[in-house]
C-alpha cells in the first residue's frame, strides 16, 4: 500500500493519560484511538494486528475441534435471572431498555445465551460432546479502566463453551483447550505461563490462567525457575518441607515483654528469629471465630483460608472482638488456653515448630518454649500460608520465583454451575435425564495485542512480530521528489509485492528524518531504502528488531529480504 494513501494518524507527543508503553504507542503509531474511557477505535494498522491474532485463534481453536459460531451482545435479562447472575452483579454489568421496555443485558460473557440454546437443541448424549466458539465483542463497566487495551470497558473476546456428559471428555477437551491457548500465545511470541488460579466466584475447581510475564502485569504469579509450575500466587501451594529438630522440649515460661507486640518487636525483644515466633491471628469467617496459626516469617493466604474453611467471607477481628473471644487484644494473642468456642486452625508448618514463642493472651507477655500439641490443641491444620520467593516448588523440582503477569487468557471446568440452574439435560445411553457438564475458555483478543505491544518495543516505537506485522515490509522513497530514487522506489514496490510480501511503501513528500521515526514507531520488521546510491543500484535494508543495517544491490534484493525474513521466524 502506498503510505500517502494510509490513514495513519502519528503523533510526536506521548499523550497524557497513557502510563504503559504499549498505550503510548499504539495511539502514537495511529494504531488507535480512544472514543471514551475505555473505549476504543482500531485505526487501520490497528485493525490489521487484530484480524492476525483472531485468524491464529480461529485456526488453532478450529484444529482444536472448536466450531465457530456467533452469539448476539443483547441478551434477554430472563436468561441472566434464570442464572442468578441478573441480581449477583452490580453495575458492571451494563443493563438496557427497549422500545418496549424490555431489559437486556449488554453481553459481558455468553454462558447463558449458549446454555440456553443447547438446552433447546441438545437432547441424546449422542450429540456430546460439542465444542462452540465466537469472536465478539464484550462490554464490562469497569470501574477504572486503564493501560489502553489492556483493561477496557468494550473489547474483543474469544469465548468457547463444551458441554459433555462424563467428565472425562470434559477434562479431555480442557487439555485440548490448554494446548491450542499454547499454541495461539505461541505464535503470537509472547513468553507465557499457564497458571493454576482460583475460581473465584463461579465455582467450579480446575482453572488456569494464561499470563505474559510483563513488568506491568497486575497479577502475581509463583513459577518454577526448573520445570513448567506456575500458580496465581492467591492459589500457589505450599511445599511442606520438615526439618525434623534434636531440640528437647523446654518447660513453659511467660515472661514480661512490656511493649513488645508486633512479630519484628518481640523477635528483637527476645532476641529470637521470627521463624520460632507462632503468628497469631483471629479471624471472623461467616461469623464465627477463627485463630489462625502461621509461622512468624510467614503471611496468612485468606484465600486458601477461605477455602480451606469453605466460608463466604473471611476477615480479620476488630479489636472489640478480639477483647470478646480471647480476653487481649493483638499484639498477645496466643493459641494457649484459648475458649473451645475458638476454632483454631494452624498452617502445616506450625505443628512442626519447637520450643517456640507465642502471646500469652495477656497484653504485655509472652510465652517461651510452647510446644504444639502439648500445650495447645488445634482442630485442623493446612496449607494457609503465600508462597514466598525462594520456596521449594511444590512439584519438587526447582525453587520458587515471583513475577508480574498479564492475564490474556483464561480456561475453566465449569461443571454444572450453569446447566443445573438453566435444565441443559440430555438423555444418557440407558435413557437416564442426565445434566450436561460445561467448560468455559476465553481470550482477551484485543489485550492479547496490547500484551504483544508490551512486550515487543523499545524507545523509538514498535517492533512486531512477523505473525502479526501489519505490513511486511517498510519500502522507504528517502527523497521521493528525487526522481531516480521515485522510479528505483516505484520498481522494487512491485518487486517486494511479487515476491509475496505485504509492502507498506513510504512515497510521501517529507523529511527522511520523518520518514524513518514513523518507520520506527509503527515497527515493520523489515525496512529498504532506496536513498543517495539508489544510482549505483544499491539500497540499504534495516532490520526493525536488530537494528542491524546491509547495503544490497538491487539484484540480491529479493532473495536478501528473503532470507532476513526467514531468519526473523
Ligand atoms: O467471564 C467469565 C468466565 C468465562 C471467561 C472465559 C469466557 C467465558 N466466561 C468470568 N466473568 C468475569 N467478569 C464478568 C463481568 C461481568 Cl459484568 C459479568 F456479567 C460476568 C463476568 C464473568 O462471568
Ligand atoms: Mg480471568
Amino acid at each position: 500500500m502506498r503510505q500517502s494513501q494510509l490513514f495513519m494518524p502519528t503523533l510526536r507527543e506521548v499523550p497524557a493519560d497513557a502510563d504503559v508503553k504499549s498505550h503510548q504507542l499504539l495511539l502514537r503509531a495511529g494504531f488507535i484511538r480512544q472514543n471514551a474511557a475505555g473505549i476504543y477505535s482500531f485505526l487501520p494498522l490497528g485493525k490489521k494486528v487484530l484480524h492476525k491474532i483472531e485468524n491464529i485463534v480461529r485456526e488453532e481453536m478450529n484444529r482444536a475441534g472448536s466450531q465457530e459460531m456467533m452469539m448476539p451482545a443483547l441478551q434477554l435479562a430472563e436468561l441472566w435471572q434464570e442464572s442468578g447472575r441478573w441480581y449477583s452483579y452490580g453495575p458492571e454489568l451494563m443493563r438496557l431498555k427497549d422500545r418496549h421496555e424490555r431489559d437486556f443485558a449488554l453481553g459481558a460473557t455468553h454462558e447463558e445465551v449458549i446454555t440456553s440454546i443447547i438446552r433447546d437443541e441438545v437432547k441424546s448424549y449422542k450429540k456430546l460432546p460439542l465444542n462452540l466458539y465466537q469472536i465478539q465483542t464484550k462490554f464490562r463497566d469497569e470501574k477504572r479502566p486503564r493501560f489502553g487495551l489492556l483493561r477496557g470497558r468494550e473489547f474483543i473476546m474469544k469465548d468457547a463453551y463444551s458441554f459433555h456428559d462424563k467428565q472425562e471428555s470434559l477434562d479431555e477437551t480442557y487439555e485440548a483447550m490448554k494446548n491450542a491457548y499454547s499454541a495461539i500465545f505461541s505464535r503470537c511470541g509472547l513468553n507465557f505461563r499457564a497458571v493454576l488460579a482460583d475460581s473465584g466466584a463461579i465455582g467450579g475447581k480446575d482453572n488456569h490462567e494464561f499470563m505474559v510475564l510483563s513488568d506491568i502485569g497486575e497479577d502475581l504469579i509463583a513459577y518454577s525457575n526448573e520445570s513448567d509450575f506456575a500458580a496465581n500466587i492467591e492459589m500457589a501451594p505450599v511445599l511442606l518441607e520438615v526439618k525434623s529438630s534434636s531440640e528437647s522440649l523446654l518447660e513453659l515460661e511467660k515472661v514480661a515483654t512490656e511493649q513488645a507486640k508486633t512479630i519484628e518487636e518481640v523477635s528483637g525483644f527476645l532476641n529470637v528469629s521470627s521463624s520460632k515466633i507462632i503468628k497469631s491471628l483471629l479471624y471472623m469467617a461467616d461469623g464465627q471465630p477463627v485463630l489462625v496459626l502461621v509461622r512468624g516469617d510467614h503471611e496468612v493466604n485468606e484465600i486458601k483460608l477461605k477455602n480451606e474453611l469453605s466460608a463466604t467471607d473471611v476477615a480479620l477481628a476488630s479489636v472489640e472482638d478480639t477483647k470478646k473471644w480471647l480476653n487481649t487484644e493483638p499484639g498477645s494473642i496466643g493459641p494457649v488456653s484459648v475458649s473451645e468456642e475458638v476454632k483454631i486452625i494452624a498452617d502445616q508448618a506450625v505443628p512442626y515448630m519447637v520450643n517456640a514463642v507465642c502471646g500469652a493472651n495477656e497484653s504485655g507477655y509472652h510465652f517461651l518454649n510452647v510446644n504444639p500439641k502439648r500445650d495447645f490443641e488445634y482442630s485442623q491444620s493446612a496449607d494457609i500460608r503465600f508462597v514466598v520467593e525462594g520456596d521449594k516448588s511444590p512439584d519438587g523440582k526447582g525453587t520458587i520465583v515471583f513475577a508480574k503477569g498479564i492475564e490474556v487468557g483464561h480456561v475453566f471446568k465449569l461443571g454444572k454451575v450453569y446447566s443445573e440452574p438453566m435444565k441443559a439435560a440430555y438423555l444418557d445411553e440407558n435413557g437416564k435425564n442426565q445434566i450436561m457438564s460445561m467448560g468455559c475458555y476465553g481470550i482477551g483478543v484485543s489485550r492479547t495485542l496490547a500484551a504483544v505491544a508490551e512486550e515487543n518495543n523499545d524507545d523509538k516505537g514498535l517492533i512486531w512480530p512477523l505473525s502479526l506485522t501489519p505490513f511486511d515490509v517498510h519500502l522507504i522513497a528517502v527523497n521521493s521528489k528525487n526522481a531516480e530514487q521515485a522510479a528505483l522506489s516505484d520498481e522494487l514496490y512491485d518487486l517486494i509485492k511479487n515476491d509475496g510480501f505485504d509492502c507498506l511503501y513510504d512515497d510521501r513528500p517529507e523529511r527522511a528524518g520523518v520518514k524513518f521515526a514513523d518507520s520506527d514507531l509503527i515497527g515493520l520488521p523489515i525496512r529498504v531504502m532506496v536513498g543517495k546510491r539508489a544510482s549505483e543500484g544499491i539500497v540499504e535494508v534495516k532490520i526493525r528488531k536488530s537494528g542491524e543495517s546491509f547495503e544490497v544491490p538491487v539484484s540480491d534484493l529479493s532473495s536478501f529480504i528473503k532470507q532476513e525474513w526467514d531468519k526473523l521466524k
